[in-house]
């Protein structure tokens, strides 16, 4: 795992979205993993930045979300899939129908996380996860207690969540749903590479858990300790925990930057 403590969330950005533009300069059909939340914002305004200077194409590219609500409707605003295509897909020339997201009206909700794994096996795998993580040390929607085999599924939400997410319901923590479908942390263990990141005190603990600690069910991120090519983007405060903190900063800073993350 490379931890690298960046000078702000714009920085990580920049440096996540430039790993990025370099895959699909060598991999222009390349499949990326997309996630919602606010940390991934600064990597799709950079994305979208970068495109609009015709420095990179998705025209090509495919994309899976991680996770999804189950039961909001299809004009939600705060549908992952709305989401997504709001801050990122849109902005950039992906073709049509080139994002899929885990179907959170499905009837048949074990069918449609069935299909949702056999339709990123039948692209290929993810070439590149996008990450953020929750206070809580959750990825995707993988809250404590998941198995560290899971596939996609359905999972409920904690209660600390859905506090957390109650800033995208007007603060309402009883709008926020109860339940998600999110790939499960086998699945985004398979992408070949994993980026995520992470900024603010809020996430210092978490982050900490992830890189420092036991690997243990009750923080999942922790399962990217056996991931052979994680690249974590933190801001000074969400690295504010880290025991080797300097250690990290020193080997950055030796790294040459024509090795890219
Ligand atoms: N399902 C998402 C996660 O994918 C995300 O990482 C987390 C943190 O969100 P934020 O980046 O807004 O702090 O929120 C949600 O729970």
């Amino acid at each position: 795992m490379e931890i690298v403590i960046t000078d702000g969330a714009d920085t990580s950005g920049r440096l996540a979205a430039d790993a990025i533009v370099a895959l699909l300069q060598r991999k222009p059909a390349a499949v990326l993993g997309l996630a919602t939340g606010s940390s991934p914002l600064p990597i799709y305004d950079a994305l979208a930045a970068r495109h609009s200077a015709g420095e990179v194409s998705f025209a090509q590219a495919r994309g899976f979300t991680l996770d999804e609500y189950v039961g909001l409707p299809a004009d939600h605003p705060e549908r992952y899939r709305t989401v997504i295509d709001t801050e990122f897909v849109s902005r950039v020339d992906f073709a049509p129908d080139a994002v899929q997201g885990p179907d959170g009206l499905a009837d048949d909700i074990a069918a449609a996380c069935a299909s949702y794994e056999a339709a990123i096996a039948a692209a290929g795998g993810v070439d590149l996860q996008i990450l953020g993580i929750g206070t809580d040390g959750h990825i995707g929607f993988n809250e404590p207690g998941s198995s560290l085999a899971s596939r996609t599924r359905i999972k409920t939400l904690t209660k600390q969540t859905r506090i957390d997410n109650a800033r995208f319901f007007g603060d309402q923590v009883d709008a926020v749903p109860t339940h998600c479908l999110t790939q499960g942390l086998a699945t985004i263990m398979s992408a070949r590479h994993i980026v995520l990141v992470a900024s603010g005190t809020g996430k210092a603990e978490a982050v900490h858990h992830m890189a420092e600690g036991a690997v243990s069910a009750m923080w999942p991120a922790t399962v990217l300790q056996h991931h052979p090519h994680v690249t974590v983007l933190v801001d000074q405060a969400a690295a504010s925990r880290l025991q080797l903190a300097d250690y990290y900063r020193q080997t950055w800073e030796a790294k040459p930057a024509w090795q890219g993350l």
